[in-house]
């Protein structure tokens, strides 16, 4: 995979001597999603604006594909440069498709044409057709932020640069967004920096975390599984967390095999009964034998389902078997093969130990 973006021992020395950034080196994939983490007033920001020269750096050198952008007029280097901040900073007298027609239309690009594409964009970012018409004060700040994103894409910018995009969304709407970023970003293999504070947030959108320390330091460079389980300092262990380890799980995958035996779990098929298990908690599956949910009441039909949650599948990653446990009403997970046929169940404990083994071991390391 090529390399988008270049760092090169880069430093940005503000004039009151303030060091914001010390001898940054480091390489920004092509298609990928890097992301720069780190506490309030760690170079972050600063970085990322070094990027498309809104900041200038005071030393070293950082090439766009393959070009020092020094040596480009900032309007040249802008233009394939995609920029979203935080409350998506929209010019508030123009409609969404207007915002979202900006660049385009500086670029040259005749109003029809800009509008079309602005409605597709307007879908791209989820937001239904009649919003085109609306001002940003009559949207909510997460609808505000999608029209941001929508914005950035408008110039199809081979790179996008993201300052903390969602931070001031509340953490429902936060999540959304995230959930549905980290789909759009590699689907339209844009290159993508992201700044936040948000471990979390890294972790969920990374290809690659860049941590920073206090100082303009940067402590790792590294996929989010390996700054998970091999912290490169003291800091970065406690930046990444102590509840890294559950963090950890979600890269682990869930594998039937791992387990020596699993838990039995009565079953009743849809249009039988079993009286016995009423008050226990037994499996509804269907004619081809498929898990749909959980009874207590040995009836089946589907309108005794009391949950659907608690189910794994192998493939699944160990954080989703974590939760399938704890989401479970019996406190056991219904472990599912092909056809969602029911293998048996798993508890906390044995999956502790297998997820602890795995981890231990690495992979590859059971026998
Ligand atoms: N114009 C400036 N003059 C002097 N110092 C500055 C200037 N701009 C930023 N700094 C300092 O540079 C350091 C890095 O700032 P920067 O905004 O890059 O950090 P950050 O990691 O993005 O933090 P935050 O998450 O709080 O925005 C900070 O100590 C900040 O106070």
């Amino acid at each position: 995979m090529s390399n988008m973006i270049e760092f090169r021992d880069v430093e940005k020395r503000y004039p009151d001597g303030t060091v914001a950034v010390r001898s940054l080196s480091l390489d920004v994939a092509e298609g990928q999603t890097t992301v720069f983490v780190g506490p309030s007033g760690c170079g972050k920001t600063t970085s990322l604006r070094m990027i498309n020269r809104m900041i200038e750096p005071t030393a070293g050198r950082i090439s766009i594909d393959g070009i020092d952008a020094a040596t480009l007029a900032k309007a040249e280097l802008r233009r394939g440069i995609g920029y979203v901040i935080q409350n998506a900073g929209l010019f508030p007298h123009r409609t969404v498709a207007q915002n979202i027609a900006t660049v385009p239309r500086l670029n040259g690009v005749p109003a029809a044409k800009a509008r079309d594409r602005a409605m597709q964009l307007l879908e791209l970012v989820g937001l239904p057709a009649e919003f085109a018409g609306r001002y940003p004060s009559q949207l909510s700040g997460g609808q505000q932020q999608r029209v941001g994103v929508a914005r950035a894409l408008a110039a199809e910018p081979r790179v996008i640069l993201m300052d903390e995009p969602f931070s001031a969304l509340d953490p429902v709407v936060r999540a959304e967004l995230q959930e549905e970023f980290s789909r759009l970003g590699p689907e339209l293999g844009t290159t993508i920096v992201f700044v936040t504070h948000d471990i979390d947030e890294a972790i969920r959108l990374g290809d690659r975390i860049a941590v920073f320390e206090p100082g303009g330091v940067l402590a790792q460079y590294a996929a989010p599984e390996e700054l998970l389980e091999a912290p490169a300092s003291e800091f970065v262990a406690q930046f990444v967390g102590r509840d890294r380890g559950y963090r950890a799980l979600s890269f682990e995958t869930f594998d039937v095999d791992a387990f020596d035996a699993l838990g039995s779990l009565d079953l009743v098929a849809v249009g039988d009964r079993d009286p016995g298990l009423a008050g226990r908690w037994s499996g509804l599956v269907d004619a081809a034998g498929a898990f749909l949910g959980w009874i207590d009441d040995g009836r089946g039909d589907a309108a005794s389902i009391r949950s659907r949650a608690g189910a794994v599948r192998p493939g699944d990653s160990m954080r989703s078997a974590m939760d399938a446990v704890l989401t479970s009403p019996t406190a056991r997970a219904a472990v599912l093969g092909d056809g969602d046929r029911v293998l048996g169940t798993i508890g906390l404990a044995e999956l502790a130990e297998a997820g602890v083994g795995g981890q231990r071991g690495g992979a590859g390391a059971r026998p």
